[in-house]
């Protein structure tokens, strides 16, 4: 089976080219990839479907010529990763499966717009967060009020009063199972100077990532609304680098650099 390697802000991901719809993702394929040690290592998969092959994707996604079948490392599926469709448009591009600079890309949280920018970053239409609640982590004993924004898939995202670089994430922070029955996404964040926070995330499914793009807009949604604002630009700098948060009244976009590294032929199978 051939595949490609590739990240955006050092969320790495391995890129499986299935145009004929001839592969199977078992969750314990994904998981045996995405080992560091026993794999290729990656924080998820990212099949490259046709959307006319795809079951899941609704009738409107059919627009779309390509759809992005995300896992989770540990094979679980998601509805949504901002990198990865950023890495995955990358790919495409590369490939000249679509014309740039702009398409869209099927994925199970909906059809997401991709603009090529002549910096050669990449910026997708995040669609509009949907914000519910306050609710709250832990980590390491400590408990952080945050708020619960919907992506596409859920996150938590949390200011904290201290930098972010001294929690502990090598454990799955504590979260409300009520609020959050399918798991979420945990960001966690500290202001840096006007429209620029750091954050560090602990991923539903991947663990800690060194960055994560559906969280780097719930992270700037949470900034905003604690300054009052609810439209702007936010830099948002996490471990693997620095994304850009623009939201607008009526939708969010998340602009960064998306990088192929490697390809080659995988060697293990079912
Ligand atoms: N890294 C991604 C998010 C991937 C999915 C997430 N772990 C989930 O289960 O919802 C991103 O860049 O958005």
């Amino acid at each position: 089976m051939r595949f490609l390697k590739g990240h955006g802000t050092e969320n790495d991901f391995v890129i499986l080219p299935d145009p004929d719809g001839g592969v199977d993702v078992s969750a314990a394929l994904v998981a045996r990839i995405c080992d560091r040690r026993a794999g290729i290592g990656a924080d998820g998969v990212l099949r490259v479907a046709r959307t006319k092959q795809s079951h899941e994707v609704t009738e409107q996604a059919s627009a779309a010529e390509w759809f992005m079948d995300y896992r989770n490392a540990d094979g679980s599926m998601a509805e949504m990763c901002g990198n990865g469709v950023r890495v995955f448009a990358r790919y495409l591009v590369d490939a000249g499966l679509v014309e740039p600079p702009e398409f869209a890309v099927a994925t199970r949280g909906g059809v997401r717009r991709i603009r090529v920018e002549p910096s050669g970053d990449i910026t997708v239409d995040m669609g509009k967060p949907v914000v519910y609640g306050e609710s709250v982590a832990s980590v390491g004993g400590q408990e952080y009020t945050g708020l619960h924004v919907d992506m596409g898939n859920p996150h938590l995202a949390c200011a904290i009063g201290d930098p972010v670089v001294q929690l502990d994430l090598t454990h799955q922070p504590g979260f409300d199972p009520g609020v959050f029955p399918g798991g979420v996404n945990i960001e966690l964040f500290n202001p840096v100077g006007v429209s620029r926070v750091v954050m560090r995330v602990y991923e539903r499914g991947s663990g800690e990532t060194r960055s994560c793009g559906t969280g780097a807009v719930a992270t700037a949604i949470a900034a905003a609304h604690l300054s009052g604002d609810t439209t702007g630009t936010w830099t948002v700098e996490v471990p693997g680098g620095t994304l850009t948060v623009t939201l607008d009244e009526d939708t969010s976009y998340l602009t960064g650099a998306a990088i192929i590294v490697a390809e080659g032929e995988l060697m293990l199978a079912e």
